[in-house]
């Protein structure tokens, strides 16, 4: 159970501590904050409201410990993080018992969560000592002018403090896709988690704690975004930023120093369906892509961009897909659970509500109860709707009836956005140009958008995100290249 056992340690009362300095504390702010259970609306959990002056002492013990961990070998690290992965798969009941009572992610997903947060951690120690212990040698002669008198060694080296910032949709695993390569890579890390998801993190650092990473290398400071964020994104002890989130992530970007930024940030993932697209797959991929954790991922599908011709018959088919998915309590494993916040279901019902006026097909009721929103399909969606651009971030699809492909591609590019995005069609060539003309981070061919597997290049275009993640392309960004070179007095040529 969350907060008992080996995580008795992590909780105060009815408060949960913060992390530092490799010790559980209580803030001297005396103050809290609430996290409310998206299905009851009621308090669920409080987590500490950490001072500035809390967060001045975290960057300087994240700073000390940085150097000597910089020290550690690479294989020790990596030992660490097998071990912290192996702990927080053992202790993945009462990590993902948070998740449903925090974020309301159906009990089965809250499970995956977590083992996939654990090997994520593991595979990522292990490319680690792969790809960190790697490095280049050049010569001077290949470019024009030089003989060969330089001899140039590169190797990857740690930045210094990573700042982890993660949303409330995936508050353990979007956490540990930032702290595994900052750690392998030799950084320390301080992260302030999703307030709805703080207690589930919080746990999971608590693995890492028992795994026995030095003091002081990973921290966790809890406190409103709102409220903290801007000192902690400000900072000068940080020396990189890797956030996940909404249009948050572009105001960080405008205020962060010369630093380092990994942004994943929203998306309005288009399905562009041809006429020859196997429609059950369609479907299938429809409701999975767009109502899988009730639409609240970054990769959901979020819009649906048919050819008229098949449209018909595709609507009936996730029509029918639709009247089948459970509606209800997380705790039940419900497909759709309530969104996660009422300020949400609010924002949701805003575009539902637009949508009514300016004349789309509504497939099913719209029927909300509290946070709980009904799965919805809007057929005959129409560009001068909000829901044609927007992400609701919640259970109701757009479907926009297209005459030609160029309609389709054109209304994807037209976004703001550029995560991904997916088209289905048997004819492989026309998949081709059509994914390289749509202006997004990745494109899926006969499958719905995805992140994972976790190894694979993961990034938006435009207001979706600066920079790559995936587990390689993480390390990679949370280290520099040092370069030193030797000089000859004389051109030395082998075996020359
Ligand atoms: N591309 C992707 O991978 C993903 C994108 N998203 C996008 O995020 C949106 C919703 O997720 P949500 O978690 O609410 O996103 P937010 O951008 O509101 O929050 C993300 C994180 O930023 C923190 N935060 C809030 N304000 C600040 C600030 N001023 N400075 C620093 N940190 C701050 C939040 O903390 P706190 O909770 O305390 O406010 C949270 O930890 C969706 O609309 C979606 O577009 C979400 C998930 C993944
Ligand atoms: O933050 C998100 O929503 C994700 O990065 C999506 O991950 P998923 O495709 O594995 O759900």
């Amino acid at each position: 159970m969350a907060g008992t056992g080996v995580f008795s340690d992590i909780l105060d009362g009815d408060v949960y501590k913060y992390y530092a300095d490799g010790e559980w504390k209580k803030s001297s702010s005396g103050k809290t904050v609430a996290i409310i259970n998206p299905t009851t609306r009621k308090t669920q959990y409080k987590v500490q409201a950490c001072t500035q002056e809390e967060v001045n002492k975290v960057m300087e013990s994240a700073k000390t410990a940085q150097k000597s961990w910089a020290k550690t070998p690479l294989w020790k690290r990596a030992e660490l993080l097998h071990k912290a992965a192996a702990i927080l798969k053992e202790h993945k009941a009462p990590i993902a018992e948070c998740l449903v009572k925090e974020i309301a992610k159906p009990a089965k997903d809250a499970i995956t969560e977590v083992v996939r947060s654990g090997d994520l951690i593991s595979y990522t120690a292990e490319e680690g000592v792969r790809i960190l212990g790697e490095g280049k040698f050049l010569v001077s002669d290949s470019f024009p002018g030089n003989q060969r008198t330089k001899y140039c060694l590169t190797s990857k080296i740690p930045l210094g403090v990573i700042l982890a910032i993660p949303p409330f949709n995936y508050p353990v695993n979007l956490a540990v896709s930032k702290i595994a390569p900052a750690l392998i890579a030799g950084n320390s890390l301080v992260l302030k988690p999703p307030t709805q998801g703080a207690v589930s993190a919080l746990h999971m650092v608590h693995c890492f704690h028992l795994a026995g990473f030095p003091k002081g290398l990973i921290s966790c400071v809890t406190g409103k975004g709102s409220e903290i964020g801007d000192f902690l994104t400000m900072h000068p002890g940080v020396n990189c930023i890797s956030f996940t989130g909404g249009d948050t992530g572009i105001a960080i970007s405008k205020k962060a120093g010369m630093i380092p930024l990994q942004m994943e940030l929203g998306g309005k993932d288009a399905c562009i369906v041809l006429e020859d697209a196997d429609l059950d797959l369609v479907a299938a991929n429809i409701i999975k892509g767009g109502f899988s954790y009730s639409g609240q991922r970054c990769t959901a599908v979020k819009v649906v961009l048919v050819m008229e011709s098949v449209a018909d018959v595709l609507v009936e088919k996730v029509k029918a897909k639709v009247a089948k998915l459970t509606v209800g309590a997380p705790e039940d494993d419900c497909d759709i659970t309530p969104v996660v916040s009422e300020s949400s279901a609010n924002f949701i019902e805003g575009l539902v509500k637009d949508a009514k006026e300016k004349g789309a097909t509504f497939c099913q009721e719209y029927k909300r109860d509290g946070n709980l929103i009904w799965p919805l399909l809007l057929d005959n969606v129409r560009p001068d709707m909000r829901i044609a651009w927007e992400e609701p971030f919640g259970p109701v699809l757009p479907v926009i009836r297209i005459n030609s492909i160029e309609e389709g591609i054109h209304h994807c590019n037209a976004s703001n956005f550029g995560l991904q995005g997916c088209v289905f069609t048997k004819d492989v060539n026309k998949a081709i140009l059509i994914s390289d003309a749509m202006e997004t981070g990745t494109v899926q061919i006969n499958s719905a958008p995805a992140r994972g597997p976790d190894h694979f290049p993961f990034q938006g275009l435009k207001d979706s995100g600066i920079g790559s993640q995936g587990v390689t392309n993480s390390i990679n960004m949370m280290t520099k290249i040092k370069s030193t070179v030797i000089n000859l007095p004389t051109p030395s040529y082998t075996m020359g």
